[in-house]
């Protein structure tokens, strides 16, 4: 039997991060940022609409991401009609992830798992959470957004406590060991689940 566990967590939380822990107990992945970069990368499946909806985006073949968040700074309404053409994209990548996939724990990290209501095709949720300041901190210092544009994409996201209470497992991403821990202890709970099934 395969478990489906979804991951979510508000940007810069550290889904990526504790993706990678997961990984590291023998789960796979389905990352659905990087999915994002394989449909924007020139001859990726975004393209080509991509190209349709906003000309300005298409650098060298490929969907820019420093336009594109030029673009939504600009348009505020930019950000839906990006989601519109993506997200159908993404759904034949994962596909194709579960159709390969061997592990007994698949885990499944969308930032907007909630928003998009895919919790509802998962067998359980784990949310990271880290306070309001450190997750500003870490993203600004990733030098990729200005403060406008962490706020802007933070505001179009479900708020941290509302995610929280709505997950199976909150993993506080406070420090590295600390994750780490409760990674190893939710990957034991579920695989002694497994094991009774
Ligand atoms: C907004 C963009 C240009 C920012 O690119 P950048 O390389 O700086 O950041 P990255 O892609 O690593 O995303 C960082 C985080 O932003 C947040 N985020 C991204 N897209 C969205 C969105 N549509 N709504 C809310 N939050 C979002 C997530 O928390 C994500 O983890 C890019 O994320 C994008 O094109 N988003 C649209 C596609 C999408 O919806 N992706 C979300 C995964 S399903
Ligand atoms: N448990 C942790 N302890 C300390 N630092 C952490 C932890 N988890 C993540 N970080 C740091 O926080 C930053 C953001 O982490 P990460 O890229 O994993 O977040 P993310 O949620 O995937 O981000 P985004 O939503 O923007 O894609 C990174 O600099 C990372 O090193």
């Amino acid at each position: 039997m395969t478990f489906k566990l979804g991951l979510t967590g508000s940007i810069g939380m550290g889904k990526s991060t504790t993706a990678q822990m997961f990984r590291d107990e023998g789960c796979e992945v389905w990352d659905a940022d990087a999915a994002v970069h394989r449909v924007y990368a020139a001859g990726g499946s975004a393209v080509g609409p991509m190209r349709a909806a906003f000309p300005q985006a298409i650098v060298d073949g490929a969907v820019d991401r420093g336009a594109l968040k030029t673009i939504i700074a600009a348009d505020p309404t930019a950000l839906k009609t990006i989601e519109t053409i993506v997200h159908p994209l993404l759904k034949q990548d994962r596909a194709d992830f579960l159709a390969n996939a061997t592990a007994d724990i698949l885990v499944y990290d969308i930032p907007l798992l909630f928003e998009t209501g895919g919790n509802a095709g998962m067998d359980a949720v784990a949310c990271v959470s880290v306070d309001a300041q450190t997750q500003e901190a870490r993203v600004l210092a990733r030098g990729t957004m200005t403060a406008e544009q962490f706020q802007m994409i933070r505001e179009k996201q479900m708020p941290d406590a509302e995610k929280r209470a709505r997950a199976d497992y909150v993993i506080v991403t406070d420090t590295l060991e600390h994750a780490r821990a409760q990674v190893q202890n939710i990957v034991s709970t579920i695989r002694a689940g497994l094991r009774n099934a």
